[in-house]
């Protein structure tokens, strides 16, 4: 086939022929060869039962037809065999090909994960690693059978009639050479938008379901899904009108045969009837039906280039690292942290510096962005009056847990109130946020709306079984625990989909939460789940995200998390300035200065073992007495319940 074999350059040959392996070339040629003999005894069984028939038909002696008769049989017996053998030997090199090459490509991406987002690696793992199969047993065998049947043939009737030779020799380049070459034109252009259209697609799903939690919190999951359908529709269309241009070369593929046989027939009639004329016919008629499967092997040899584009630099040993998919290219890791902001900002100067110019300009402007910030803070807690919330006896048991991990809940929420809530490690934390922002049902007790039951975040929160139910409260929000991070852009990350944020906001927030030299990267991609990013970086963008337009009851679950002590202190009085007048919520295993806070509450073991202000528990034993000034509470304090 013209396609395969004009495009692909040495090297890749080289490539390829390294990761099949001497005996799986071996056994593909062998297919290659046995599917030819399937392919000319089928050729021959047509001819000679072909001229049996006609002669048949002149009634000579029984004689002169034993051999013909015997051969029409021993053709019918060897092509069934031969299509047997080659089948076996196909299959057998494909398969021995695929596991090499998956092995190889697993190896390869393991090491490159982090780069790539998990629904392009299974993209690269599963189905462009399977194509490989098809391009082998569907592109490349068909190809090699067309050269052998188009000499054999053309040879054959040359001796008998030149013009029917030419004539043959036309209609098997037309249905396979010029009919495939113009398939994989048409075919080539849209199957790249469909490799790349597919490639978002699913790492827009892995993103809908990972981070189906974040998305819920901040109301973004419409518009996720939205645009993960939306990839859908694109990837059907395309597919669609890639089917259609495969049909219409198959339907223009169907007269050709017929037409060359027609052709033969007519010129070598006119040397008057004689029984090649029908052998000689029948067979242009069976030869261009054999090169037939061409024209789709060529559609699908476009659609399996982007497949094989992908997985070729994984095939040499000393290959480099696979391309990006995505359009922008991935950023060295972010900075944000001491010596590394260096780095990055000489990254972000090797971008193009107009933005970073403005968002470098120094310090005088970040302050005014913090007391900006500020400012729109207090605004918005203006423009939406924040609720009272209370929690009464709230309970909350997981299925099949026999024991529930929260029990007789009660916590008063007035408006700008702020609640630290500590204990042990499985006491309970992330559970109570988990009911606040309507994450989960509690199984009993009652959740309260400026003094009105919240039925449910949906629908009921009483008495309905505790579940995630994947939709937030919408004025409560905030940082999860393992809050996701999208392969998507920074700016991508902060709005979740969600609009009206101009870069100066954005900035903003990123400096509240400790990433100032960020600003100016807004549009700089982030491996999936943050695998680009370190900790902190980490934790401080999922910070942003929710300081951006906090909502008014905020709840942040460890958002210090993996900073070091310094910075943790220094981002968490950001957070409190920022959110001055906003409810604030804070799950936090350091128990240094909480005396910011309104109520300090000791969760163990599902219930609150203790509550008031700092001092206030500081001055009675206790769990907190026991633990405060200590920067992370060990894992020996886990279920210690002391001070219950
Ligand atoms: N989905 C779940 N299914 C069953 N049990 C769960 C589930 N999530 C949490 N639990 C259990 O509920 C209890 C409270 O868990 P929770 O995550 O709320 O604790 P935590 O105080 O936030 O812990 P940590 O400080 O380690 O994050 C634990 O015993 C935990 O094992």
């Amino acid at each position: 086939m013209s396609a395969s074999s004009g495009t692909a350059p040495s090297g890749t040959r080289a490539a390829g022929l390294r990761i099949v392996g001497g005996s799986a070339v071996r056994t593909l040629v062998l297919a290659a060869l046995l599917s030819a003999a399937t392919d000319l005894s089928g050729l021959g069984l047509l001819a000679t039962a072909t001229w049996l028939i006609s002669r048949a038909a002149q009634r000579p002696p029984i004689v002169a037809l034993t051999v013909a008769i015997v051969a029409v049989r021993a053709l019918a017996i060897g092509k069934g065999t031969l299509r047997y053998l080659e089948r076996l030997a196909g299959h057998d090199a494909a398969l021995r090909v695929l596991a090499r090459l998956r092995t190889r490509v697993y190896a390869k991406l393991s090491r490159d994960a982090g780069r790539l987002p998990r629904g392009d690696l299974l993209a690269r793992l599963v189905s462009d690693v399977d194509s490989v199969q098809d391009l082998l047993l569907r592109c490349a065998i068909p190809a090699a059978v067309a050269g052998v049947v188009t000499v054999v043939t053309v040879g054959f009737t040359a001796a008998f009639s030149g013009p029917a030779a030419l004539l043959l020799a036309a209609g098997l380049l037309t249905a396979g050479l010029a009919l495939p070459a113009l398939a994989f034109r048409l075919a080539d252009r849209a199957a790249a938008r469909i490799a790349e259209v597919r490639g978002r697609y699913l790492a827009a799903s892995v993103d809908v379901l990972a981070g189906a939690a974040d998305l819920a919190v901040f109301g973004a999951t419409g518009s996720a899904l939205a645009g993960a359908a939306g990839q859908a529709t694109a990837l059907a269309r395309l597919e669609r009108r890639a089917g259609a241009v495969g049909a219409a070369t198959g339907a223009v593929g169907a007269l050709i045969p017929g037409a060359t046989a027609i052709g033969v027939f007519a010129v070598t009639v006119r040397g008057g009837p004689s029984v090649m004329v029908a052998v000689l016919s029948l067979l242009a008629l069976a030869a261009v039906e054999a090169v037939l499967p061409l024209t789709g092997a060529a559609v699908r040899y476009a659609e399996l280039r982007g497949a094989w584009r992908r997985i070729r630099p994984l095939l040499a040993a000393d290959s480099p690292a696979p391309p990006d998919p995505a359009p922008a290219p991935l950023p060295a890791p972010l900075a944000g942290d001491g010596a590394d902001r260096d780095g990055a900002a000489r990254d972000g100067a090797a971008r193009g510096g107009a933005d970073r110019g403005g968002a470098d300009e120094g310090g005088a402007d970040r302050g005014g962005a913090d007391r900006d910030g500020a400012d729109v803070g207090s605004r918005r807690v203006a423009d939406a009056p924040v609720p009272a919330i209370a929690a009464r006896r709230i309970e909350v048991r997981y299925p099949g847990v026999a024991v529930p991990a929260l029990s007789g809940i009660d916590l008063d929420l007035s408006p700008g109130r702020r609640v630290a809530v500590v204990g042990p490690s499985g006491a309970g934390k992330s559970t109570l946020l988990g009911v606040l922002v309507g994450q989960l049902r509690p199984t009993a007790g009652r959740l309260l709306v400026d003094g009105v039951t919240l039925t449910s975040p949906r629908s009921g929160v009483a008495d309905s079984p505790t579940e995630p139910d994947g939709l937030g409260w919408p004025r409560s929000g905030g940082v999860l625990a393992d809050g996701y991070v999208f392969h998507a852009s920074v700016r991508e990350n902060l709005t979740l989909g969600r609009t009206g944020f101009d870069d100066p906001a954005l900035g903003r927030a990123l400096t509240d939460a400790g990433l100032p030299d960020w600003a100016g990267r807004l549009d700089d991609l982030i491996g999936e789940d943050g695998a680009t990013l370190s900790g902190g970086q980490r934790q401080r963008l999922l910070l942003a995200r929710a300081l951006l337009d906090p909502p008014p009851v905020l709840v942040l679950d460890e958002p210090t998390e993996g900073l070091d002590p310094a910075a943790a202190d220094a981002v968490l009085a950001d957070v409190l300035r920022v959110t001055a007048g906003h409810t604030v919520v804070m799950v936090t295993h350091r128990l240094v200065d909480l005396r910011a806070f309104d109520e300090i509450v000791v969760l163990v073991d599902g219930r609150i073992a203790q509550r008031g202000g700092h001092d206030a528990l500081l001055a009675r034993p206790g769990w907190y007495s026991t633990w405060t000034g200590i920067r992370e509470v060990p894992d020996s304090a886990i279920g210690s319940g002391v001070g219950r």
